[in-house]
């Protein structure tokens, strides 16, 4: 049984404190796993690659195997049907044109007293992108994270794809051939991101990892920081409803149950205003899942991690939401934009009872590749900005320096850094 909560309950504060500590994302005996991983593939290279894969997903590939040839790649892709061909094309190209309008302009002015201050914005020049592939195959993930790369202008990027048993699902391909990939290597979990970050004699280092995946994609991330860049940790998926009375029971719970046929500790909540509607919707999670095999996931990840949360008002429910910071927010009430100035930390906000939120997951144009683990206090979805960064320019003129000068010689003073001030009082011959 999900858990079922009250705001109004005496006993409301402790439990939901438990929700939002409860235990999907990495265990220090997944850190701990991933941390040997990484030391290993630093150390041997292609060999630990292959070894850990051939372990982990029965994948029988060698170093000579590990990358997809262009061959293998335009097989695949010739493989998929014309409408899965479509469909993707659909979704490349709206998510091409929502990004194409994240791109950051360069600035640059001249002050009162004659300086020149300005930003201007370079692209990232590789960057590996991971694409899950363990429980599920992931097609759109291919297109979420490459397009906005391509968009950003990056000259290289190097795509990894776990296969599980040596199967992958074609769409992933055709969907890498449709977003312009070519470099694609048949490698997952914490040996793919520990390959990116530090290079093997087959796949040359990137300066940036980005892309979702589960708890060992995510900790590898967290371990791989500093030596590479990385977008943020993008893991197991969650779901916030918020619905008032207005809401569809049916719709609500194929929601809820969407987001938990993610599995691997995928999370999807419920806060209403409407205790019946609580109801409603329990009743028809229970009868939608009755329809699904006895094994399905969905069913484990609504049970061990799903919850129902009735409240007096919507000021509470988005209050809540504001500590959940889940990755998706729904917002199934009647007036959805009412609510959207006071939900402050979500990955992204779906509007009313028509947006649900897989379709955001595929064609919608924003970015599925969002802040989970209530990184969204913090962090943002995968864009445009995660691709590029920004380098600022400064120039002076003699007249400008001279304006600027005491004052900066006085903090190098203050720094007892007398080689900065010397460096600016010999160009003015003080
Ligand atoms: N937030 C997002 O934008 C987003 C998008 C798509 C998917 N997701 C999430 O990504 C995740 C995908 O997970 P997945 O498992 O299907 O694929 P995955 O590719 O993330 O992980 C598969 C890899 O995990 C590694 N692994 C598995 N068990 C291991 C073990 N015991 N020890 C060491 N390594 C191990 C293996 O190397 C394997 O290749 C899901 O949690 C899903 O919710 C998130
Ligand atoms: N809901 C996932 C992001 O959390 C993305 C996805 C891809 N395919 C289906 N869903
Ligand atoms: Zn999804």
């Amino acid at each position: 049984m999900p858990l079922r909560l009250d705001s109004a309950d005496t006993d409301f504060e402790q439990r939901f404190s438990d929700l939002l500590a409860g235990k999907r994302e990495a265990s220090q005996e997944v850190g701990d796993v991933v941390a040997g991983i990484i030391a290993d593939v630093r150390k041997r290279g292609d060999e630990a690659v292959v070894e850990l894969t051939n372990r982990f997903d029965k994948a029988d590939v060698s170093a000579q195997t590990l990358r997809f040839t262009p061959e293998e790649i335009a097989a695949a892709s010739a493989r998929v049907t014309p409408e899965v061909r479509a469909a993707l094309q659909t979704a490349h190209d709206r998510i091409k044109a929502h990004h194409e309008k994240q791109k950051p302009v360069d600035h640059v002015y001249t002050d009162d007293i004659g300086v020149t201050l300005g930003s201007r914005w370079t692209a990232v020049d590789a960057v590996g992108i991971y694409v899950p592939g363990g429980l599920a195959s992931y097609p759109s993930s291919v297109l979420m994270n490459a397009v906005p790369a391509h968009v950003a202008g990056v000259k290289r990027i190097a795509m990894v794809v776990p296969t599980p048993n040596g199967h992958y699902s074609p769409a992933i391909l055709a969907a890498a051939e449709i977003a312009g990939v070519t470099e694609i290597y048949r490698i997952g979990g914490a040996q793919a991101v520990a390959a990116l970050a530090y290079g093997t004699a087959t796949i040359p280092r990137v300066d940036k990892v980005v892309g979702p995946g589960n708890a060992y994609v995510a900790a590898a991330k967290r371990q791989v920081f500093g030596q590479v860049g990385i977008d943020m940790i993008a893991g197991p998926s969650e779901v916030l409803v918020i619905a008032d009375g207005s809401a569809n029971p049916a719709w609500v719970a194929a929601d809820l149950i969407a987001q938990a046929e993610h599995g691997g500790g995928a999370q999807s909540i419920l806060v209403t205003t409407d205790p019946g509607l609580a109801d409603a919707v329990a009743a028809e999670v229970d009868r939608q899942l009755s329809l699904l095999p006895k094994q399905s996931i969905a069913r484990e990840g609504w049970e061990e991690f799903g919850a129902i949360i009735t409240v007096d008002s919507l000021d509470i429910a988005t209050e809540l939401a504001n500590r959940i910071a889940s990755e998706h927010v729904e917002l199934a009430v009647d007036d959805p934009q009412s609510l959207v100035p006071a939900i402050r930390h979500a990955g992204a906000i779906f509007l009313g009872h028509h947006t649900p939120e897989a379709i955001g997951d595929y064609v919608g144009g924003s970015n599925h590749v969002l802040p989970t683990a209530r990184s969204a206090r913090f962090a943002s979805g995968l864009g445009v900005l995660d691709f590029v960064k920004r380098t600022s320019i400064l120039g002076c003129t003699p007249s400008s320096l001279s304006a600027l000068a005491d004052a900066a010689v006085t903090i190098a003073e203050v720094e007892a850094l007398d080689g900065h001030g010397r460096s600016i009082s010999i160009r003015l011959n003080r």
